[in-house]
């Protein structure tokens, strides 16, 4: 069979013979060099720092992105290693490691800040609130759905929690303790994040956290999915491509991601059914319903922008999470000490320890609120590069370097994190250091910052507070003794928490079976 390549040599040579093909091959060439100079001498960020290869091309972090499969971000690293603070990641992007910056960076008001428009086509929800491209668009989106994360909203979601909670503990509950069977905790940290933001976000959800398999074929689907992020980044086409397909056709070329169209089907439907019901009565109080009846334009509320609200807001809402209670609970079972303190303070918040904890008893903890904010540091459940552009305004680092408007410039959570300068001994798990120095907050990235900041984060730590409080307050570490109690099972942080691939969120090394834990009744 022919390849592109070689029809278009066919069809040059068939048009205008082999000096046809010879001018055809000086053009690309000398584009090729035209490009080349512009992009290492004339373009406006030739005097960042960084490899010539990278300001020269995107085929490095092609190679590494979408051959490897997401691992620029250690090539990013290095980068920062060799060339200092601020450096050049591909022809048109700067990124920084510079924890002082990030106000700069990312403010929360005075300065407009846009996103690239390739994160649309990258996350495959071009025009969510996440991928929306302009200010001002993405600030009226954003305030529609405001208050439905405030912590007073946050707090009417207790009942919701508290039911999914009590099918958690079921789930792991082990009656036939002598056998020991391991069991991986993410698929059920994923099950029960699903089912809560599924039911607010449109009154209903699937209660993956009952199903004998906590909904895995989705979840696969979903991992697809996001594995395809690179490919799509680089080639916006292939994304628009696939946004253009029909549902039922995507599901019949690629059968690995029918789970997740299936799903995708069900959120439009539900969007449709809540936009046409009147009197909404069945979806009060979710988000969608206050979606639908805010001050949003027409051109907001079509079916095409709402269900790629919808998917963002349900990812958004399950995997971050999700990673990031499977990080926590490795920590504290991997650092007895850290487990030993948090059970303390949880026995005089919650003095019975069969009841479920409620946010009052929880939501003010130190030591639980340390724990949560050590492991988003340690473990961001979003570690993609936080890209940003400013429209109007240059940006200028250190006085020597200027970002002009228009420009692409990133940070990245793990990068920040990881830096020795803003927090000592980046790769240890000291929750103690929020307490002791709570200034180091001005170095955390783990929700972003600014304008465009995770607008979840509320809900991601009241709802992290509590499956960890439920959890903690009725297993111990186990040590031989009797009673209810969790272990850790052939797990390792760098194989099996730590991320070895960047697919916007962490995925470990391949093969790994993430956490496994072992719970005794
Ligand atoms: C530990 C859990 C979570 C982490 C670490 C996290 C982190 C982040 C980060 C870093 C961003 C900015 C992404 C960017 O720069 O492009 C973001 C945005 C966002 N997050 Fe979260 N998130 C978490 C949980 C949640 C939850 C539970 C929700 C609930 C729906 C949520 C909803 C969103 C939304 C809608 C945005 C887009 C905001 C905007 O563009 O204005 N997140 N999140």
């Amino acid at each position: 069979m022919l390849t592109l390549l070689d029809r278009l040599t066919q069809l040059i040579e068939e048009c205008w013979g082999p000096r046809g093909l010879l001018l055809a091959a000086a053009v690309v060439l000398v584009y090729a060099a035209g490009l080349s100079i512009y992009r290492l001498w004339f373009h406006d960020l030739a005097s960042i720092p960084g490899p010539r290869l990278m300001a020269l091309s995107y085929w490095p972090e092609f190679y590494y992105d979408v051959l490897l499969g997401g691992r620029y971000f250690r090539v990013i690293d290095d980068m920062h290693l060799k060339y200092g603070p601020i450096v050049r990641v591909n022809p048109d992007e700067v990124h920084f490691d510079d924890p002082d910056f990030i106000d700069t960076l990312f403010p929360l008001y005075g300065r407009k800040t846009n996103k690239p428009i390739e994160i649309g086509k990258r996350t495959g929800t071009p025009d969510s609130m996440v991928t929306t491209v302009d200010h001002d668009v993405h600030r009226r989106r954003r305030n529609a759905v405001n208050v439905f994360f405030s912590n007073n909203s946050i707090r009417r979601l207790e009942p919701i929690l508290h039911e999914r909670l009590r099918t958690l503990l079921r789930r792991v509950h082990n009656d036939d303790s002598g056998k020991d069977e391991p069991l991986e905790m993410h698929p059920v940290f994923r099950a029960c994040t699903n089912d809560v933001i599924t039911t607010y976000a449109f009154g209903r959800s699937f209660n993956l956290l009952d199903r004998p398999d906590f909904g895995l074929p989705y979840f696969e689907a979903s991992d697809v999915f996001f594995r395809l992020e690179h490919l799509f980044g680089h080639f916006t086409w292939l994304a628009d491509l696939v946004q253009a397909t029909p549902l039922w056709l995507v599901s019949m070329l690629f059968p690995s991601l029918k789970d997740l169209v299936e799903k995708q089907a069900w959120w439009i439907e539900r969007v449709r059914e809540i936009r046409d019901s009147p009197g909404m009565c069945k979806a009060d109080g979710t988000i969608f319903q206050g979606i639908v009846n805010s001050e949003l334009l027409e051109e907001d509320l079509t079916d095409k922008r709402l269900s790629a609200e919808a998917q963002l807001i349900i990812f958004a809402g399950e995997g971050t999470t999700a990673y990031t209670l499977t990080a926590a609970m490795y920590e504290l079972l991997a650092n007895p000490t850290e487990l030993a303190k948090l059970q303390r303070e949880l026995a005089v918040a919650i003095p019975n320890r069969d009841a479920m904890p409620t946010f009052a008893q929880v939501e003010s903890l130190p030591y639980l609120n340390a724990i949560i904010q050590e492991t988003v540091r340690l473990h961001p459940g979003v570690m993609a590069r936080q890209a940003r552009i400013s429209p109007e305004v240059p940006i200028t680092y250190k006085g020597k370097y200027t970002i002009p408007p228009g420009t692409i410039f990133s940070m990245s959570p793990l990068t920040t994190h990881m830096n020795p300068d803003a927090f000592e001994d980046p790769y240890e798990f000291r929750p103690q250091r929020w307490i002791d120095d709570p200034k180091i907050g001005r170095a955390f990235l783990g929700f972003a910052r600014g304008s465009r900041n995770c607008v979840g984060m509320n809900l991601a730590r009241k709802e992290m507070a509590l499956v960890l409080s439920t959890i903690f307050r009725k297993y111990d570490l186990y040590c031989g003794q009797d009673g209810p109690t969790v272990e850790l099972y052939d797990t390792e942080r760098a194989r099996d928490i730590d991320p070895n691939h960047d697919f916007i969120i962490p995925v470990p090394a391949k093969g790994s079976k993430g956490l496994r834990v072992v719970f005794r009744q």
